[in-house]
């Protein structure tokens, strides 16, 4: 076996941490793991034209909306991931171990890093499987890295060639020729669990046999080209364009991380709903991060929000520059916080399928995170100036709040589920009769079928999307307001009327006679 190419790329940072994860770890002098089979294609979200091509951006975005691109990454890791066996063990894994006697180094050593960086998620790991535990790490220590090379003290170094390399030396760890010692705690953790594959018309081999070999990179890639984004774009024009943004830097990890922690035996959820809710912490977080981080990154000439939204808004550019804490600006920042919210109680759904000692980092993570929030709007939301934090003190509480929410079982039929925002007559009867409806795709899921059947809405019921919320009017006395009312009220509206009866049975999971006689009775 070839020795293993000279790194691609600089990642050495300043600084004199001995274990900061950017320091170059040691070269992997265990014996090369044997050849896999080559990846293949390259197969990832592609991302937004330049700034410069910015109406081919528009048309491409307008064709398809970012959350369909990546909901189609979802979908596919998700079936994959349902198809795969719970943990790989091929002959040539056995071989792996055998010559990878540093391996119990290299992981101790992705565990120091991730103690040093990120304490409170280090201390949460500590519940999870010892193969789980350290397998977190290998993949926080290279998201950690990856985004140090735009991010941290050599940034200004980092060039579009740079993450060409770095994307290279992916390809390398995926087939099992990791360059250092950290590389090799992900190559063995990809090739141990169903991070599963990405299929490519080229490859020959059918995708289950393939998935035996070759690990997913494909949310791996996608994280280096949100990297690319950050070189080369400072501005988003629409929640679409933020969207895929936060996909990448951060929804990737979500899709990454479900098949290290595993989804529980218990759950009766489709793989597809943890892979959504997984998504939907990351861009939870990233939302949430971007919203604490707006004075930050607008010092560094960044604005991180949808553009369109903060005219719409009566705000500029010079708003953001200035920092002006105005109503206009409240009202803005309320907006932004019910969004990020929204996908937070996403991701919630997705957290309680985990497997038992999963659950307890996820829900800590969810929590702590969406504190920051809260934050925002006790300091008035100056973001500008005041950098939100969760206090200490919070910190302690919610930990032991997130061991309560891990210990709930995943849905099943005894435990009625709650579901999310408002619902009319129509969908309340088709919640109550053992279907829930929790996202905008659902709604429209469920009208279509009704008009399928030849049925009609109940009058004077309107449902409608803000936000990322579905507002239904008309229903359980609420007064039935304007479109217009409904967007400029939409923190008045409901979000969380309670179902008791509702079951956690997705729409899609009913045969058409049940489906038709929970619809009769619209
Ligand atoms: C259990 C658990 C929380 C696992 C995730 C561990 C992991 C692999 C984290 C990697 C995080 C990382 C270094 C990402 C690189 C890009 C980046 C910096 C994203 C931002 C994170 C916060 O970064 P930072 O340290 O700068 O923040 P502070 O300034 O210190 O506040 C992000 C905001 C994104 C983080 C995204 C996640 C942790 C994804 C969470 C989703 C899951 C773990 C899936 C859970 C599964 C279900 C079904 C809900």
């Amino acid at each position: 076996m070839a020795p293993p190419p000279p790194p691609p790329c600089s990642v050495r940072a300043a600084g004199s941490n001995p274990i900061g994860c950017l320091e170059v770890a040691e070269p992997w002098s265990g014996a090369a793991p044997p050849a896999l089979p080559p990846l293949p294609g390259h197969l990832h979200v592609a991302a937004p034209a330049a700034e410069d091509d910015d109406d081919a951006l528009a048309a491409a975005a307008a064709a398809v909306p970012s959350e369909q691109r990546v909901h189609d990454v979802v979908l596919k890791q998700a079936a994959l991931a349902a198809a795969a066996p719970e943990m790989r063990r091929p002959a040539q894994l056995a071989e792996r171990e055998r010559v990878a006697g540093g391996l119990n180094a290299a992981f101790d050593r992705c565990g120091e890093v991730c103690k040093e960086y990120a304490k409170t998620f280090y201390l949460a790991t500590q519940l999870m499987t010892p193969e789980r535990r350290r397998a977190i790490w290998a993949i926080y220590v290279w998201c950690r890295r990856t985004d140090e090379l735009v991010d941290g003290p050599n940034a200004s170094h980092m060039s579009a060639l740079a993450l060409d390399r770095w994307e290279s030396r992916l390809d390398d760890i995926f087939a099992g020729r990791p360059y250092d010692m950290l590389d090799a705690a992900l190559s063995h953790t990809v090739a141990t669990f169903p991070v599963d594959i990405q299929a490519s018309t080229t490859n020959t081999m059918k995708s289950q046999e393939y998935s035996q070999y070759a690990p997913c990179v494909q949310p791996f890639r996608d994280m280096i080209e949100g990297m690319r984004l950050d070189l080369t774009k400072s501005r988003y024009r629409s929640f679409d364009e933020l969207y895929l943004y936060c996909y990448y830097v951060a929804g990737t990890v979500g899709l990454m991380t479900v098949p290290v922690m595993g989804i529980s035996p218990d759950s009766r959820a489709n793989t597809e709903t943890v892979y959504k809710g997984a998504l939907a912490l990351g861009l939870a977080n990233q939302l949430t991060n971007i919203l604490r981080d707006v004075g930050e990154d607008a010092r560094r000439g960044r604005i991180y929000l949808p553009m369109d939204e903060l005219e719409m808004a009566g705000l500029s550019e010079d708003d953001i520059f200035d920092g002006r804490v105005t109503d206009r600006w409240r009202c803005f920042m309320r907006d932004q916080i019910t969004r990020a919210r929204a996908f937070f109680r996403q991701a919630e759904e997705g957290a309680s399928e985990l497997n038992q000692e999963s659950r307890w980092p996820v829900w800590a993570s969810l929590l702590l995170y969406r504190q920051i929030l809260d934050e925002i709007e006790a300091n008035g939301y100056n973001n500008f100036t005041k950098r939100a934090y969760v206090p200490k003190a919070k910190k302690i509480v919610a930990l032991p709040k997130a061991y309560y929410r891990s210990l709930m079982l995943p849905s099943s039929d005894s435990k009625p589920e709650i579901l999310c925002p408002s619902y009319s007559d129509d969908i309340l009867h088709y919640l109550k009769s053992g279907c829930r409806c929790r996202a905008w795709e659902d709604m429209k899921r469920l009208r279509k079928l009704m008009r399928e059947w030849g049925m009609k809405k109940n009058m004077g019921v309107s449902s409608i999307e803000t936000n990322s919320n579905i507002h239904e009017s008309g229903a359980e006395g609420i007064g039935h307001e304007s479109s217009d009312d409904m967007y400029v009220g939409d923190d008045r509206l409901p979000h969380h009327l309670v179902f008791p009866n509702a079951l956690a049975v997705p729409p899609d999971q009913l045969n058409v006679e049940e489906r038709k006689s929970i619809l009769k009775t619209s």
